[in-house]
């Protein structure tokens, strides 16, 4: 049995006093060496300069003394994970800018990792009321950086060519927009203490992201309801997602979020990954995108065999 549900602060920041500390340690300095970092000037305007570096850490180090931890805690784990959005991206770019990755395998491995590496994330923030919505910052910021490159109000060469099948911007409005939609109602509305939520993104993520890869390059064997899809598809999606619900389930009940009854467990995700499993693989995904309805039929599911009693 996991230990008592008692939300556990895991990583915390440097306290005020220490920013305030790093902060004041660069004001220290010896003005040649603050100077030599910038062009040479006049002894008058090199003395601003440095008046007015001195006067921003003084007003950033009081800000920081006066702000809480947590929300220091949150601000910084905020910038983080949006840091690492932003490099995945970049990554994958790359890789498929050198041909050392095919578009479609770029698209999904962001996909897995996008989902998996956000949710470990999330014990960077605070225990704070607050956590949750600076968490849903990062998603909020992607949603606003799809939608604005997906409309054409702008470009980014590196974002459409590793989350897109075709290099098409307007891509960038279905799936990816979708699937970060939901990141951020499973934030805002599940967070780190339920496993509804934690199930709903592992099936999304890693169960929908290894169906496509496996199916795409092994499932020649069709389904017979579905010619689109593979039965060794269905199965890496079913086994993928119910391994990562599992992994992600134990990550967080080790971090004290909630309890665990392995025993109910196991069988509930075992049952929620099967039914995310059959949705993902009837045509109405045809219809409706794999990244709205395999969360909302693993949501429903697992809400029915989690509830809201001990997990
Ligand atoms: N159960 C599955 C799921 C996917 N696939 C393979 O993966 C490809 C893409 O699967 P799909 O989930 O439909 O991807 P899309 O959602 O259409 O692609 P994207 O997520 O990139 O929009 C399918 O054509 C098929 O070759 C499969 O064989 N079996
Ligand atoms: C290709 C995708 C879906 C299509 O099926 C995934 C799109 C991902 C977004 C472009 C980026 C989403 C980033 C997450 C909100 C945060 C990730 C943080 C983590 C630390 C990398």
């Amino acid at each position: 049995m996991a230990a008592a549900a008692r939300p556990v602060d895991v990583m915390s920041f440097p306290s005020c006093s220490s920013t305030s500390l790093l902060l004041s340690h660069s004001r220290s300095l010896p003005p040649a060496t603050r100077s030599s970092r910038l062009a040479p000037s006049s002894p008058a305007s090199s003395m601003r300069r440095q008046l007015l570096v001195g006067a921003g850490a003084s007003a950033v180090a009081a800000l920081a003394a006066s702000a809480p931890p947590a929300l220091l805690q949150d601000g910084a784990a905020t910038l983080l994970t949006t840091a690492g959005a932003y490099t995945l991206v970049r990554a994958f770019d790359a890789l498929t800018e050198r041909r050392l990755i095919e578009q479609n395998l770029s698209r999904k491995i962001v996909h897995v990792l996008s989902g998996f590496l956000f949710m470990s994330s999330w014990p960077l923030f605070s225990n704070s009321t607050q956590a949750r919505f600076f968490a849903a910052i990062v998603p909020l910021l992607n949603c606003v950086r799809l939608l604005t490159y997906g409309l054409r109000l702008s470009t980014d060469e590196a974002l459409v060519k590793s989350v897109t099948r075709e290099g098409k911007p307007e891509e960038l409005l279905r799936g990816p927009l979708y699937y970060v939609i939901v990141l951020l109602i499973i934030v805002l509305v599940f967070w780190r203490e339920s496993p509804i939520g934690i199930a709903s993104l592992s099936m999304m993520s890693g169960g929908d992201g290894f169906a496509d890869i496996v199916g795409r390059r092994y499932g020649s064997l069709k389904l017979p309801f579905n010619k689109k899809k593979s039965w060794i598809g269905s199965i890496s999606m079913f086994i993928s997602g119910f391994l990562l619900s599992t992994l992600m389930l134990f990550y967080f009940s080790c971090l004290g979020y909630f309890r665990v009854s392995w025993d109910l467990a196991i069988g509930n995700l075992a049952v929620v990954a099967f039914a995310a499993t059959v949705v993902e693989c009837i045509p109405v995904t045809d219809v409706v995108d794999d990244n709205i309805s395999v969360p909302l039929a693993t949501m429903l599911v697992a809400f029915l065999l989690f509830g809201h009693s001990s997990h």
